[in-house]
């Protein structure tokens, strides 16, 4: 009964999140973005397994960040640079996902879009 109760609190953050957050918005379009590329440009199974996995990186860092600036907000509103060197830290951890996601992005469309040209 706890592991439903679980389940019904993680597909409300994930509600949450898509429906208030602009930045995991964003991360959404781009994900329905790529998938679609993903298919017109026929992705193998490895390059599919890559880009879902890179998405979910992306999506997963975005929202504990946004997580990590909620907390801070609320325990914390007013300027401190402590609070400041959180944020800052928990937005480069999502800087590191989007990093690597355009990196993986590269590396799958690069070549496939030369072959166009
Ligand atoms: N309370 C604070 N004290 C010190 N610095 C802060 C504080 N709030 C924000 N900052 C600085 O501003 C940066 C951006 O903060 P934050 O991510 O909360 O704002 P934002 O970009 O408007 O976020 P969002 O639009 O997702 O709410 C932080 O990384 C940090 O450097």
């Amino acid at each position: 009964m706890d592991r439903l109760r679980g389940i019904k609190f993680s597909l409300r953050g994930i509600w949450l999140l898509i429906t208030t957050e602009s930045s995991i918005q964003v991360q959404v379009v781009v994900a329905i973005v790529a998938t679609a590329a993903g298919f017109y440009f026929q992705l193998t199974t490895t390059e599919w397994l890559a880009q879902t996995l890179v998405i979910g990186l992306v999506l997963v860092a975005e929202s504990l960040n946004t997580g990590i600036e909620k907390l801070s907000d609320f325990v914390h509103p007013d300027y401190h640079q402590k609070i400041g060197f959180i944020k800052d830290i928990s937005a480069g951890a999502a800087g590191i996902a989007a990093i690597i996601s355009l990196v993986i992005a590269g590396i799958i469309y690069f070549p496939k879009i030369a072959l166009l040209f």
